[in-house]
């Protein structure tokens, strides 16, 4: 959807900022509409501000305002746009030249932050792909130092800015996106709760609550997150998605066994009801892998990790305790604060 109007309904929006080829558009492309990184290398420059919804748990708009447009020409309603704001991203391209971008972030944030002292400024130092290790850590050293000063002389030395390394071309872009997206679900301390009692009782090192689409996650347990074990679920999930539409359609073909559950062998089965995917595999580290859906396009991956318990005990306990969360997940839902434009 294309529109140069903020929207006026209650969205959780995302405002996504920067100079000229900093890379917003990939940004979106790439977590939003599963484009690959290589793609975005042909992406026309955008002239005109785009708005697109993404419904999660909570419904998210992110707008992308152009490089080049002056929002602060009294033609353009930044105002009202910023005022409708939970998070401005700036994205800075660590590749370039970048005082001009600290520049113009400065000048933003002081406009951002005197419409709306709520707002959350997340500043992503983008396209560290490119860049070697002492490189990356000199430029996060120097942009967040910069940064700071710049706060200082405007006499904002008090706003919070939080600081992300990312690159299209790894995890860590999603994985910037889901802190950043889980600022604005009011919900998430429940949320953090529900997940750390799901893996105490479970024998689940590490869970999180995805979004299948975006594969941003919205919640996890209040163990720190580690990129690899993000990035093994993340890819469970497009496995999974994946193993769940080739069944779909061999389905026709294909019976499974008398549970109607499709073996794969052993270890690895894909269980398909018909408003449910769920999915578990067992690596040869014994470590267990648990996908199962949850309510509006989320899922619950998890790590379960056996320690000599049988495999088929693990799961029934994780089956059951889940459960009990995707019924807490419900009533969380039902009472949410975030306004409900779909069901469950
Ligand atoms: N190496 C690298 N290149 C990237 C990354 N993200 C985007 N790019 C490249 O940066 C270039 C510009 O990206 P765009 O997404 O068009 O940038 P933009 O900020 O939307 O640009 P405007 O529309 O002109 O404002 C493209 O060639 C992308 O392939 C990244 O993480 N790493």
């Amino acid at each position: 959807m294309n529109n140069t109007e903020a929207p006026t309904d209650p969205k959780a929006m995302i405002l996504l900022m920067g100079l000229r080829r900093c890379g917003k558009s990939s940004i979106c492309k790439v977590v939003f509409h599963n484009m690959q990184p290589l793609d975005t290398l042909y992406l026309e420059s955008t002239s005109n501000p785009s708005l697109e919804h993404f419904s999660t748990l909570i419904d998210l708009a992110v707008m992308e305002l152009p490089g080049q447009l002056n929002y602060f020409e009294p033609s353009y309603d930044s105002e009202r746009l910023f005022k409708s704001v939970g998070a401005l991203v700036y994205v800075i391209d660590s590749q370039d030249e970048y005082l001009s971008a600290i520049t113009n972030l400065a000048m933003i944030m002081e406009y951002a932050y005197k419409v709306n002292p709520s707002i959350n400024i997340e500043v992503l130092i983008h396209k560290v792909d490119g860049l070697n290790e002492d490189f990356k850590v000199d430029a996060q050293r120097e942009i967040m130092q910069r940064t700071g000063e710049e706060l200082l002389e405007l006499g904002l030395d008090g706003v919070q800015v939080s600081f992300y390394l990312t690159s299209i071309f790894d995890h860590s872009i999603y994985e910037a996106f889901s802190r950043i997206v889980q600022k604005l679900i009011p919900e998430i301390s429940y949320l953090e709760n529900m997940l750390d009692n799901l893996i105490q009782h479970s024998k689940i090192e590490k869970a999180f609550l995805f979004d299948i689409n975006s594969k941003i996650y919205v919640s996890t347990d209040s163990n720190p997150v580690d990129i690899q074990t993000y990035e093994v679920c993340a890819e469970f999930v497009d496995v999974s998605i994946d193993l769940f539409d080739l069944y779909k359609n061999s389905n026709q073909v294909q019976k499974g066994n008398e549970n109607g559950n499709l073996q794969l062998n052993d270890s690895k089965k894909v269980i398909k009801h018909p408003e449910e995917l769920k999915n578990v595999s067992q690596l040869g580290n014994d470590v267990i892998l648990y996908l199962r859906q949850m309510i509006r396009g989320l899922a619950l991956v998890s790590i379960i990790r056996p320690n000599g318990t049988d495999m088929e005990s693990c799961l029934t306990v994780a089956d059951y305790n889940v459960d009990i969360f995707k019924k807490g997940l419900e009533k969380i839902w039902a009472s949410s604060k975030i306004p409900k434009n779909e069901q469950i």
